[in-house]
Parts: C-alpha cells; sequence; structure tokens
C-alpha cells in the first residue's frame, strides 16, 4: 500500500501538516510505507464531522441502517485476500490465522449486530392502575473507539459494529503499528453507502498524540479501548475531564487449570494453540498453565515435543504456524522477560531464542518455562508473545487460589473430564471469561471483559448496546 491517510469526513487525507510516521513489516524489518501522523487538528475535525453526521444516522429507521451494515460485511468477505494479505503485512501473523480467524470475525462482527439491533427491546413496568412507565433507548453521539495491533480488523470491527449499529458515529483510533486495514476497511464503507462523517479514522500515536486528543476531546461522548491495563489507566485520566463514559478490555495473565482426568490429546492440541497461535499476541492466551501433578511429566514431555515441531517463518508460507512479533522492540521487551525468569530460577524446556535460520525479521521460538515461583514477573506480567509458564499442583483448592493470584481476570481455561468440578472451578476463578475444556470458542452474544485490572465492562450482544445506548425511562400517569 502507499501511504495510509486519514478518512475524514467521507475522504481520505493527510495530516495538516504533513507529518507522517513509517510503518515496517515485522516479518522482514523492511519499510512498507508510510502513514499520515494525526494530532489534535485531525482529531477536531474528524469529531466534528462525527457530530453532524450524528443527526442523521442516529435517526434512520433500524432497518435501513442495519441493511449498510450488512453490505460491509459482505464487502468484507469479498475483500477478504486483500484485507489478509494486509493484516499479515501489519502485523507478521500468518496469513492462513488472517484467512481463517481475522477476517471472517470482522465481517461477522458486523453481520452479528447488523442483525441483533433489529432485535434490540427496553423494559416496561406497569405501577398497577396508577402509571406505566416505558423506557426509550437512543444512540449516544460520538465515540472514540481505540484498538491495538494484535487483532486489528477484528478488534476494530468488534467495536465499530455495534457503535454504528446503535446509531452513534464514531472515530476510530487504530494502533500506531497496524494502520491498513483500518483505512481499507473505510475504502469498504464508503462504497456500502455509510454517510459521510459516521465512521472516521485518525491514524496516530497515544500520548500526546491522535489518541490523548481523542480521549480529552470535550465533543466525544464514549470512549472504548482495548489496549494495555496502563493504557487504560492513562485513558481513564483523560476521559474524567468531560466525565465520559469508558469500556475497556485490557491485559491478560490467564490461567489454563489441567486436572489429571482430562482428555490428554485434546488438551495438548488446544493448549499449543491458546500457548502460540498469533505468537502468544491474543489477552486470551492461556499463559500460566497448570497441571495436576500425576500427568505433569506426560503433559510437559508433549508439549516439548509439540512446540519443537511448529514451524515459525515467513508468514505468508501456508506450513508456517508461529509468525513474526509485532515489532523489535516489542521482540526485546519479551526476550527481557524470558531473561529474568531465568535469572529467578526459571529453567527452559524449548525455546527461548530467534530461530537460526531466520536472518531478519522478529522471530521468537515458542518457549515453555518450568520451576518459577509464583511471585515471579513471568507469573504475574502480561508477556504478550509466543512464552508460557508451566507448574505442577495438587489440590484443586490450591490451584484456584493461585489461579486467582494476579491483578489480572480476563480469561482462564479448566480441563476436566468430571463437570461437577469444572463447574465448581468456574464459579471460584476471578475471570470475565471462562472456558471448560475448549479455548476461544466464541459466541458474540455473551459478555466478553475482563474483571479486576483486565477491564471495565463488557462488550458482546446486549452488553454493547448497554454500553453505547442512553436510556430514558418515561412515567405516564394512567
Ligand atoms: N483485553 C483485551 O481484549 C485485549 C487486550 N490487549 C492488550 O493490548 C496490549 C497490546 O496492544 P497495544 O496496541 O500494545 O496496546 P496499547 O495499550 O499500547 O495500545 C492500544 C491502543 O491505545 C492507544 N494508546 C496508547 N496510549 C494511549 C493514550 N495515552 N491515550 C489514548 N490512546 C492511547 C494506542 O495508540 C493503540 O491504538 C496487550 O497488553 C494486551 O493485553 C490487546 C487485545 C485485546
Ligand atoms: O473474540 C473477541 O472478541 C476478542 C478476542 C481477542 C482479544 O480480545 C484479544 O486478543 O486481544
Amino acid at each position: 500500500m502507499e501511504l495510509v491517510r486519514h478518512f475524514i469526513d467521507g475522504k481520505f487525507v493527510e495530516s495538516e501538516n504533513g507529518r507522517r510516521f513509517v510503518n515496517v513489516n515485522p516479518a522482514t524489518g523492511e519499510v512498507l510505507g508510510e502513514v499520515a501522523e494525526g494530532g489534535k487538528p485531525e482529531i477536531d475535525r474528524a469529531v466534528a464531522a462525527a457530530r453532524r453526521a450524528f443527526g442523521e444516522w442516529g435517526r434512520m429507521p433500524v432497518a435501513k441502517r442495519s441493511a449498510i451494515l450488512n453490505r460491509i460485511a459482505d464487502l468484507i468477505d469479498e475483500n477478504m485476500e486483500e484485507l489478509a494479505r494486509l493484516e499479515t503485512l501489519d502485523t507478521g501473523k500468518p496469513l492462513t490465522l488472517a484467512r481463517t480467524l481475522d477476517i471472517p470475525r470482522a465481517a461477522y462482527n458486523f453481520r452479528f449486530f447488523a442483525d441483533f439491533v433489529k432485535g434490540l427491546g427496553t423494559e416496561a413496568f406497569q405501577m398497577d392502575d396508577v402509571a406505566l412507565n416505558y423506557v426509550l433507548r437512543r444512540p449516544v453521539g460520538v465515540a472514540g473507539l481505540i484498538s491495538p495491533w494484535n487483532l486489528p480488523l477484528l478488534l476494530l470491527t468488534w467495536k465499530v459494529a455495534p457503535c454504528l449499529a446503535a446509531g452513534n458515529t464514531c472515530v476510530a483510533k487504530p494502533a500506531e503499528l497496524t494502520p491498513m486495514t483500518a483505512t481499507k476497511l473505510a475504502e469498504i464503507c464508503q462504497e456500502a453507502g455509510l454517510p459521510d462523517g459516521v465512521f472516521n479514522v485518525v491514524h496516530g500515536f497515544g500520548p500526546d498524540s491522535a489518541g490523548s486528543a481523542l480521549t480529552e476531546h470535550p465533543d466525544v461522548n464514549l470512549i472504548s479501548l482495548t489496549g494495555e491495563t496502563s493504557t487504560g489507566k492513562a485513558v481513564m485520566k483523560a476521559a474524567s475531564g468531560t466525565l465520559k463514559r469508558v469500556a475497556f478490555e485490557l491485559g491478560g495473565k490467564n490461567p489454563n487449570i489441567i486436572f489429571a482426568d482430562a482428555d490428554l490429546d485434546d488438551v495438548v492440541e488446544t493448549t499449543v494453540r491458546s500457548s502460540f497461535s498469533n505468537q502468544g499476541e491474543v489477552c486470551l492466551c492461556g499463559s500460566r498453565v497448570y497441571v495436576e501433578r500425576p500427568i505433569y511429566d506426560e503433559f510437559l514431555s508433549r508439549m516439548v515435543e509439540k512446540a519443537k515441531n511448529l514451524v515459525v517463518g515467513d508468514p505468508f508460507d501456508e506450513r508456517t504456524n508461529v509468525g513474526a512479533l509485532i515489532s523489535e522492540e516489542h521482540l526485546h521487551r519479551v526476550e527481557g522477560f524470558i531473561e529474568r525468569a531465568v535469572k529467578e530460577g526459571g529453567r527452559i524446556l524449548v525455546g527461548g531464542r530467534r530461530p537460526e535460520h531466520l536472518t531478519r525479521g522478529y522471530y521468537l521460538e515458542p518457549t515453555i518455562i518450568v520451576d518459577v515461583d509464583r511471585r515471579c514477573e513471568i507469573v504475574q506480567q502480561e508477556v504478550f508473545g509466543p512464552v508460557i509458564t508451566v507448574q505442577p499442583f495438587d489440590t484443586e483448592e490450591e490451584v484456584i487460589e493461585q489461579a486467582n493470584d494476579t491483578h489480572y481476570g480476563l480469561s482462564a481455561t479448566i480441563w476436566t473430564s468430571n463437570l461437577k468440578r469444572a463447574h465448581r472451578v468456574a464459579a471460584r476463578l476471578e475471570a470475565g471469561v471462562i472456558w471448560i475444556n475448549t479455548w476461544f470458542l466464541r459466541d458474540l452474544r455473551t459478555p466478553f471483559g475482563g474483571m479486576k485490572q483486565s477491564g471495565i465492562g463488557r462488550e458482546g450482544g446486549v452488553h454493547s448496546f448497554e454500553f453505547f445506548t442512553e436510556l430514558s425511562n418515561v412515567c405516564v400517569k394512567l
């Protein structure tokens, strides 16, 4: 792609001051192109355009809005190959994953919310023969949607689709490391007939840039962010000046709890995925693996074997399982976690290095670390890379206590053939999303989000609409 531009009020534009930054392909380290670097002036223009468009879009009949959103979904499907290629160039993720997860889910996000909004109801309460209360639901206004680099189009559309379905307009601020599919989505929105100003994209950085200008803007009503926990804290402060409503999906340090009676073939196959898919750059990855002692050794030997056989390399090669990490800086960050884990007594069973056969790009071998203490940094902090720790446990009580012992609370996985135990453990885990004998199986009607420092609020189904709509109670005296 040549220059990646902003999309403001239906036009692809550069920044007023002409500033740009470079976009790097993490699989090669080569420059892919330049990106317009937005700041306050671009955010001001985009917010003004979104505010102007709000009246007409918010009042449009739901069926008409829904038809436009379904058209966007169709066009995402039609542009599948190009979108998948752009996502792989930007992120370094395997093309096979972009084709099977990221882009199909982006289309489905639009289709799902376009349909869901048509069945959305409200409440009514009768006070005997005295009065009737009914509730009006309406869009809130202009939303700021801030997304991360790991699943760029999937996570951007997870916000844009319900936001627009509810009748709001928005300014999206994609992650600076992965700008391309957001601008392609703008082209698609235009082709689908979305009115100018309803969806705007401003590229740029977070602090002192487009991100902070958006979160501080007095005419933005809502901020939805997916990103790091520390970013959530900064955005909350910035948004407090004008008391914006916020929804945050933040980091995770998710426990994967494996009891001895689980189906080990299934466990190993899925745990390889939940540890290393998308290079471990998924907030839902089960990076802390707890294994009941009787199967600990066998589990480890099978996992090590599988991890060694994963193909790390060129994301465009269909045989590749693990692509490149997002950036050189992130690769150093992940390597730093591994080094400190070893200093704290951890033992690397497999991986821990850059693959020797890859001389450029930001690759890391899938890594399994054992013999770590529960207080080690690697057990407590989100790494966001292809790195897991594995620890044995002896009792249900002990593993629940360890699983809950971080300040995160995003997701958890439980493996057992004893369903009574599975339900009992699930009820005690401090996590917003819990899987039993599976991982990353998503039903978009369900609440999605984190407890503790993993987030504020829930997205999905009616929960997205709770965030993206205002309610007014009307009390009528009978
Ligand atoms: N809970 C969840 O669903 C998910 C959480 N994440 C988390 O995101 C992180 C990886 O993504 P990154 O892009 O590095 O996260 P990040 O927090 O650095 O950036 C996310 C977005 O926020 C923007 N941003 C950063 N600082 C900002 C500020 N002060 N004001 C306004 N905007 C700001 C960035 O430009 C980017 O668009 C991981 O830590 C991961 O846990 C990622 C995906 C999903
Ligand atoms: O399925 C979803 O809606 C979200 C999935 C993944 C994340 O949020 C994440 O990695 O970051």
